[in-house]
C-alpha cells in the first residue's frame, strides 16, 4: 500500500501512564506491517479524555497520506470509555455496516463483543475504526477487516490504481475474485462501461502462468539429457604444430606427413625422432602423445616436392602437451546441460554439438491482425486506409525471441470472418497473438467472438498504459492474446504478456519468462499517468551508471517511440503526493533487447 500511512491510537488511562502495558497498539502495528507491504505506521497513546483523543485524531486526519486510523480501547461501558463519542464528532460519514460486520464476527468468538460500542466512519480521506482494547479482540477484528481495508481506502480516495496495487499486496489470502474498480459496468446501453475489471499487471501474469500449460517440460528434458558421444571423439591437437612421442627429446625430427582436421587418426608406427605436422583439431596419430606448437620449432629442410621433411623441435616434449584427450570437453554419459539455460541459442547449439536429433517442441504461434483499414506495406495507400505495421512487428518480435511464426493473417472487422478465421487458425496453432478489435468500438469484435467460440476470457482490461484493453483468453490448451491495435500498445503488451506466456509454454521457468529488469536513473522529469505506465526509453551508460532518456511522445499510436527503445521504464500511477517522476530518480526498467545500451558517455 504505497504511500499510505496507518495511525494506531491506543486509548487507555493505564497505558498512557505506563506505556509498557500497551500490548494492543504494538500488535496492531505489527499486523499492519505484516499484511500491507510498503505501508508506514505511526502510533500514539492518549488517556480516556475526549479532548485529547480528538486532538490526536484531528492531527492525523489532516495528514494527507494518513488514510486509516485504528483506535484500540475506550469502546466499552465503563464511565471513562469515550472513544466512540470522541470519534463521532469528527466523522463526516458513519459506516455502521462496517461496525456491525466487526461485531457480528466478534460475537462468534464471545458474546461480550456485544458490549463494544466502537464506531467506524470517514473523516476527510481517512477511515477511522474503533476497535476494542484487548489484544485478543484486536487481533480478531484486524483479521475481519484486513481484506476490506484496501478496497475501502481506494473507494474513499477514488483511486482505482491504488486499490489494485494494495490488493496485490495483501499477503497470503488475497481474494480470488477481482476487486471491481470504478468504471466497471455491464457494457449495456444503460451502462456503457467495459464489463471487464482492470487487473494489475502482476495479477494478469499470475493468471497467465496458472492457465498456460507447458508444451514441453524443458527443464526435465534438458537436465536429464546425457551425452551420446565424447567431445572430442578422438585425441585432438590444441595447436598447429608437430605431433610426436614425449619420450623422444628436443632436436631435429623427420616429418612423416601432415594431418589435417577431418583426417582419420593414423595408427602407423612412429619413432622418437619422427613427427607429423598437425593442425588444430586434427586427430593425433595413435603413437603420438604430445604436440609442440609451430612457434617452438624451426624448419630445417624441405623435400624435392617442397614439403617439410626435417624440423628442429626447440623445447622438450612432454606427455599430454597441447593435446585434448577423448571426452575432455564432454564425456559420454555426462549431463549435456550442467545447468538450466532456456536460451534457444544455448539449447540448440549444445544439442548440435552432440549430434542429438531431438527437436525441442516449441509452441505453435500465429500472428493475426484485425482491421478493415489495414493494407499490406507492399500495397498502394488509398483513402481511409493505413499500412499494417503490427503483423510485421509481432512476427519479427517472435523471431527475435527465438520462436517461429507458423501463420499470419489479416482479418477485416467482421464478426463472422473473425470467428471463421480464428476457428481455422486454432486448428493448427496453440497460440494466437492478435492485434486490434479489443476495445469499446462497435467494430471491436474480438471479445464477442471469443465468447461465441466458448473461450474463457481471463482478462479483458489491464491497468497499464499503453495496453489497457489487452485481452487474454483460453479454451483447453489453446490460448489467445488480444493485443490492442495501437502499434505501441501491441509492442508493449507483447513483451509484458504474450512473450512470457509463450516462454512458459516452451518450458521456461516462471521467473525467467518476463524480460529482465534493471534499475535506471531518469534523465528528465516525466508526468505520471493515472495508470502505471511502461515507457519506451534509451539507455545511456555514463561511466558505467545506467541512465534512461524517454523516447519522445509516448502516445500509443506513435511507433517512433520504439526507435532506440532499449527498455520499458516502469512508472507507478500518479498520486496526489507524486504527480511527477523526477530526473535523477531511479526506476525499474524491463530490458527489451540484448544490446540494450544506446550510448556510452
Ligand atoms: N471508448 C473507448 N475507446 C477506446 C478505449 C477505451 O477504453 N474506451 N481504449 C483505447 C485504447 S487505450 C486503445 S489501446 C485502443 C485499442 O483499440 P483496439 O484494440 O480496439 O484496436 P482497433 O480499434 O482495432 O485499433 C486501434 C488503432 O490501432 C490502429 N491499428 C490497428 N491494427 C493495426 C495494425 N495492424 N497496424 C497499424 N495500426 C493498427 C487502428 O487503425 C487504430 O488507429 O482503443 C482505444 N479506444
Ligand atoms: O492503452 Mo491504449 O494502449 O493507451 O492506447
Ligand atoms: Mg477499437
Amino acid at each position: 500500500m504505497e504511500s499510505v500511512t496507518f495511525g494506531v491510537l491506543t486509548i487507555s488511562d493505564t497505558c498512557w501512564r505506563e506505556p509498557a502495558k500497551d500490548t494492543s497498539g504494538p500488535v496492531l502495528r505489527q499486523l499492519i506491517v505484516e499484511n500491507f507491504a510498503n505501508t508506514q505506521v505511526i502510533g500514539n497513546i492518549v488517556p480516556d479524555e475526549k479532548d485529547l483523543i480528538q486532538q490526536e485524531l484531528r492531527k492525523w486526519i489532516n495528514r494527507e497520506e494518513l488514510r486509516v486510523i485504528l483506535t484500540t480501547g475506550g469502546t466499552g461501558f465503563a464511565p471513562r470509555d469515550v472513544t466512540p463519542e470522541a470519534t463521532k464528532q469528527l466523522l463526516e460519514k458513519e459506516c455502521p455496516q462496517l461496525s456491525m460486520f466487526i461485531t457480528l464476527k466478534s460475537i462468534k468468538q464471545t458474546q461480550y463483543a456485544a458490549l463494544s460500542r466502537g464506531l467506524c466512519g470517514i473523516a476527510g480521506n481517512t477511515l477511522i475504526l474503533n476497535l476494542p482494547g484487548s489484544e485478543k479482540a484486536v487481533k480478531e477484528c484486524f483479521q475481519t477487516i484486513r481484506e476490506l481495508l484496501p478496497h475501502a481506502v481506494h473507494l474513499i480516495g477514488d483511486d482505482v490504481s491504488l486499490v489494485r496495487k494494495t490488493h496485490e499486496e495483501v499477503q497470503g489470502s488475497a481474494p480470488k475474485g477481482h476487486i471491481c474498480p470504478n468504471k466497471t459496468g455491464t457494457g449495456t446501453d444503460s451502462d456503457r462501461n467495459s464489463p471487464y475489471p482492470m487487473l494489475a499487471v502482476q495479477e494478469v501474469l499470475s493468471i497467465i502462468f496458472n492457465t498456460v500449460q507447458k508444451t514441453t517440460n524443458l527443464n526435465k528434458i534438458l537436465l536429464e539429457m546425457k551425452a551420446p558421444v565424447n567431445i572430442p571423439p578422438f585425441r585432438a591437437s590444441i595447436k598447429d604444430g608437430y605431433a610426436m612421442k614425449s619420450t623422444g627429446f628436443s632436436g631435429s625430427k623427420r616429418v612423416l606427413g601432415c594431418i589435417a582436421a577431418g583426417d582419420s587418426p593414423n595408427s602407423l608406427p612412429l619413432a622418437e625422432d619422427e613427427c607429423y605436422k598437425i593442425n588444430t583439431g586434427a586427430p593425433l596419430p595413435l603413437e603420438a602423445d604430445c604436440v609442440v606448437q609451430v612457434e617452438d620449432t624451426k624448419l630445417l629442410q624441405l623435400d624435392k616436392n617442397g614439403q617439410e621433411c626435417l624440423v628442429d623441435i626447440m623445447l622438450e616434449p612432454q606427455a599430454g602437451l597441447d593435446v585434448r584427450p577423448v571426452g575432455y570437453d564432454l564425456s559420454t554419459n555426462d549431463h549435456i546441460f550442467p545447468a538450466l539455460d532456456p536460451s534457444p541459442v544455448v539449447v540448440k547449439s549444445l544439442l548440435a554439438s552432440v549430434g542429438n536429433k531431438l527437436v525441442i517442441p516449441n509452441p505453435r504461434v500465429a500472428i493475426v491482425s484485425t482491421g478493415s483499414e489495414l493494407l499490406s506495406p507492399r500495397d498502394q495507400l488509398t483513402p481511409g486506409k493505413i499500412f499494417d505495421s503490427n503483423t510485421t512487428m509481432l512476427t519479427e518480435l517472435l523471431v527475435y525471441f527465438g520462436y517461429n511464426c507458423m501463420h499470419t493473417s489479416v482479418i477485416c472487422d467482421s464478426f463472422e470472418q473473425t470467428k471463421e478465421s480464428l476457428l481455422d487458425i486454432f486448428e493448427v496453432v496453440d497460440f494466437v497473438i492478435c492485434s486490434g478489435g479489443v476495445s469499446m468500438g462497435d467494430k471491436d469484435f474480438i471479445k464477442s467472438v471469443l465468447e461465441d467460440l466458448q473461450f474463457k476470457i481471463h482478462c479483458g482490461r489491464v491497468n497499464i498504459k499503453p495496453g489497457k484493453p489487452m485481452t487474454f483468453a483460453s479454451r483447453n490448451d489453446k490460448y489467445f492474446f488480444g493485443l490492442p491495435g495501437n502499434p505501441v500498445s501491441a509492442f508493449v503488451t507483447f513483451h509484458l504478456f504474450a512473450l512470457p506466456a509463450i516462454r512458459f509454454a516452451a518450458g521456461w521457468d516462471r521467473c525467467k519468462c518476463s524480460l529482465s529488469v534493471l534499475n535506471v536513473k531518469l534523465l528528465n522529469d516525466f508526468s505520471l499517468d493515472s495508470r502505471p505506465e511502461f515507457v519506451r526509453a534509451s539507455v545511456i551508460s555514463k561511466s558505467g551508471e545506467l541512465y534512461a532518456s524517454v523516447n519522445g511522445n509516448q502516445i500509443s499510436s506513435r511507433l517512433q517511440s520504439i526507435v532506440g527503445a532499449d527498455v520499458l521504464i516502469h512508472f507507478p500511477a500518479r498520486t496526489t503526493d507524486r504527480p511527477l517522476a523526477k530526473a535523477g530518480e531511479v526506476f525499474p526498467a524491463s530490458v527489451l533487447r540484448f544490446d540494450f545500451i544506446s550510448k556510452y558517455e
